[in-house]
């Protein structure tokens, strides 16, 4: 059941994630109601299992997660409406020979007077209205990121899940996205090896060998972060 306290909670109970075997996530435990999260931690920690986790891509093994009142393993469908996810490979992402069907793509369903409208205001919100019609694979590195971006912002989702959105981008276009998670309304769970990023959250998990070592204040969990590090 889905109430106002349950909107902005990703709560993780006693999660295991198990494949061929392996143990990679174990027993995690987890409340998150912050707006922005970064999340952070070395190769292979976890943190993608945990971003997948949260939009159902990822099905726990043991234990439970709930996303905003739904529990993931039940409510696929819901889930997938009200969750967006950005991969760091833009090409994962776009399905569309240009960029304005590929926006259009996300709105399938609607009228098509309204998918014209939110994808010509999307097109010029993110500095693609010139780059509408062109082939989506002859676009920069960085356009091909706004644009798969985009396709999910045009959505709406109450809660948006970055995975190394910025890790193949150069300065400015890592902070251009990043900017642009930053200021959305919505809730953003951004896992990123840039801790400047994960310092400008609200709040911040540390995963180390599969477990959540701390979440709290992004700056004490970077500095355990340091710490682990050494
Ligand atoms: N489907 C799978 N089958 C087997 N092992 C997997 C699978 N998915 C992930 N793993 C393993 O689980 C561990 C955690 O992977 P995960 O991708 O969650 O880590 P990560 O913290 O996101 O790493 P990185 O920073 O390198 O992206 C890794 O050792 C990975 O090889």
């Amino acid at each position: 059941m889905r109430s106002e306290t349950s909107i902005r909670r990703i709560a993780l109970e006693g999660v295991t994630v198990e494949r061929d075997g392996r143990r990679i996530l174990r027993d995690v435990s987890v409340d998150l109601t912050a707006r922005r999260i970064g999340v952070i931690g070395a190769n292979g920690s976890g943190k993608s299992t945990f971003a997948r986790l949260l939009n159902g891509l990822v099905t726990p093994t043991s234990g439970s997660v709930s996303v905003h009142g739904l529990d993931t393993r039940r409510d696929v469908a819901a889930l997938r409406r009200r969750v967006g996810f950005v991969f760091t490979d833009p090409q994962a992402q776009i399905l569309m020979p240009t960029p304005a069907e590929d926006l259009a793509l996300s709105l399938r369903g609607l009228p098509r007077t309204e998918v014209d409208a939110r994808v010509t205001a999307a097109l010029a919100e993110h500095g693609l209205t010139d780059r509408a019609d062109v082939a989506a694979s002859d676009l920069s590195g960085g356009q091909k990121q706004l644009l798969a971006l985009a396709s999910v912002l045009i959505t709406q989702p109450e809660l948006i899940v970055a995975d190394e959105p910025t890790t193949l981008l150069d300065l400015r276009n890592a902070a251009r996205i990043a900017d642009l998670l930053l200021a959305q309304t919505a809730q953003v769970v951004i896992v990123t090896h840039d801790l400047e990023l994960a310092t400008r959250c609200d709040q911040a998990v540390l995963f180390d060998d599969g477990a959540v070592v701390v979440a709290g204040e992004p700056g004490a969990v970077v500095a355990a972060y340091r710490d682990l590090c050494r």
